[in-house]
């Protein structure tokens, strides 16, 4: 660290616990020293270079998403953080209400700076946008499964628009050939449109190199926000601006861990349900049915015996998992909020017994809300991020309170991502202790090579 450095270089926000174990795990694979909290009753410990505080807060009254932000950006800030980033889904995943716009609108109040940008591209997986419209591989957003979100249904793909109709400034685009310009090109845009009062810009993103440019353009705005995808650009930028040093640098390690294996699954998205079906043709895996717990079913008693059968010796998968036209019946009966909060208590449920009286100690949590409710039900603050190793592949160690032995290894991992075999493999990886040297000078960080039966990574 140079001499001027302050305490921390960079501080993330983030609006859902997959993302942001996703956001500091890509910092943690550049070598960067990063801590990692959930909530905001945790002290961010001294000693990083980048801190993440993990909050639940893309679907709440943007009221409360407001308060909660604007709390964790004054801690970060007090610990020294020279930029706040504010962290949401590649896939912009908001509601008309918010809350991506109201978030950081407050925040751009708070921090000041008076512009701010929003890159939510995530070009690894073909998530890109082009002229204000965001693309999934070659579908439109509101073409492609997105728009069956069970929480937040994306129906419009321009962004800028979306973004628009959830704030009150005004927002704009830095569109693609600014940014192929170069970052110095961006500035000069970004100047130019704030001047004009567009102060909420939307950036067209084709390449992981227009990240790398977008990185350098925002690396000292005060307030930026996107995906993880940008921050990973970040380090490079610190270093070309002699705020980071190679001697700042780590290597990101993670132990052995070998007790009994379970996933749950609380995402719909069809990703994560082709990884269960995968997933279920070697292991024994439970699928709950909502309707039948609406109807009064000791759901997790169920689960407790079906665990219990099964554990240790063969690794679980416990989901409540169903298909759209299922999601759809249920929530016109129930109400959506209704049936996303009663599918969340079940598996907060389940995981405490799971990890507190079957002694589950390597654990993949499907789906940020879910992740979300199954940590806080396990009273977990702080995980320690090991290195990104690809889309979905985020994997940490975290200290539960009250457990007497190992720590548990987990894995939050988006609805959305990750190759087909991922469960069974990330369970098996748990077992092995790691390290990874830093990948600066090239990103994103080498795929492993994938054994062709299993897909198992190596
Ligand atoms: N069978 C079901 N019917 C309706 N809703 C469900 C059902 N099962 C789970 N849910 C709810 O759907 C929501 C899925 O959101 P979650 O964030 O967990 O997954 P995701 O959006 O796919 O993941 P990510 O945000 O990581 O991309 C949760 O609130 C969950 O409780
Ligand atoms: O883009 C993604 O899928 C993740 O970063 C995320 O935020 C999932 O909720």
């Amino acid at each position: 660290m140079t001499a001027s450095t302050p305490s921390l270089l960079f501080g993330a926000i983030a609006d859902d616990l997959t993302g942001g174990t996703e956001l500091a795990s890509m910092l943690v694979a550049r070598g960067i020293p990063t801590g990692c909290t959930v909530g905001l009753e945790a002290a961010i410990p001294s000693g990083n270079l980048a801190h993440v505080i993990l909050l639940k807060t893309r679907v709440i009254a943007a009221g409360d998403a407001v308060r909660q932000v604007l709390e964790a950006a004054d801690r970060l800030a007090e610990a020294g953080a020279r930029q706040i980033f504010f962290k949401y889904c590649a896939t912009f995943d908001s509601t008309p209400a918010g809350n991506i716009g109201p978030c950081a609108e407050a925040l751009l109040e708070r921090l000041g700076g008076g512009v701010t940008l929003f890159a939510p591209a995530l070009c690894e997986t073909g998530r890109t946008v082009y002229q204000g419209h965001m693309f999934g591989a070659a579908q439109l957003l509101a073409e492609s499964p997105k728009r069956f979100d069970p929480l937040t249904p994306m129906t419009d793909s321009n962004l800028v628009r979306v973004l628009q109709a959830q704030s009150r400034g005004k927002a704009g685009l830095v569109p693609w050939l600014t940014i192929d310009a170069g970052p110095e090109a961006i500035r000069d845009a970004v100047r130019e449109k704030s001047a004009r009062g567009e102060t909420l810009l939307v950036t067209d993103t084709l390449r992981e190199r227009d990240l790398a440019a977008i990185a350098q353009a925002a690396f000292d705005l005060p307030l930026m926000t996107g995906n993880s995808s940008v921050v990973a650009h970040l380090p490079p930028a610190w270093m070309s601006h002699g705020l980071l040093s190679r001697d700042d640098l780590v290597a990101a390690s993670l132990p052995a861990v070998n007790g009994p294996a379970a996933v749950l699954a609380g995402s719909v998205a069809d990703r994560t349900i082709e990884q269960l079906e995968r997933f279920a043709q070697n292991n024994p895996v439970l699928t709950i049915d909502l309707a039948e717990a609406f109807r009064g079913k000791d759901v997790i008693a169920q689960a407790r015996a079906f665990a219990g059968r099964h554990l240790p010796g063969a690794m679980i998968a416990i989901a409540t998992t169903a298909p759209q036209a299922t999601v759809e019946t249920l929530q016109q009966a129930h109400g959506r909020d209704v049936v996303a909060a009663r599918a969340e208590e079940i598996l907060a449920g389940i995981a405490q017994i799971l990890v507190r009286d079957l002694g589950v100690r390597r654990l993949v949590v499907a789906g940020g809300e879910t992740a979300g409710s199954v940590v806080k039900a396990l009273g977990i603050i702080r995980i320690a991020m090991g290195a990104y190793e690809g889309p979905g592949l985020s994997r940490a160690i975290a200290d539960v309170p009250g457990l007497p032995d190992d720590p548990l290894a987990l894995m939050l991992k988006s609805g959305k991502l990750g190759g087909t075999y991922i469960f069974a493999d990330v369970l098996r990886d748990m077992t092995r202790a790691t390290t990874i040297a830093p990948a600066i000078d090239t990103w994103p960080p080498a795929k492993p090579t994938i054994e062709p039966r299993t897909g198992k990574t190596s």
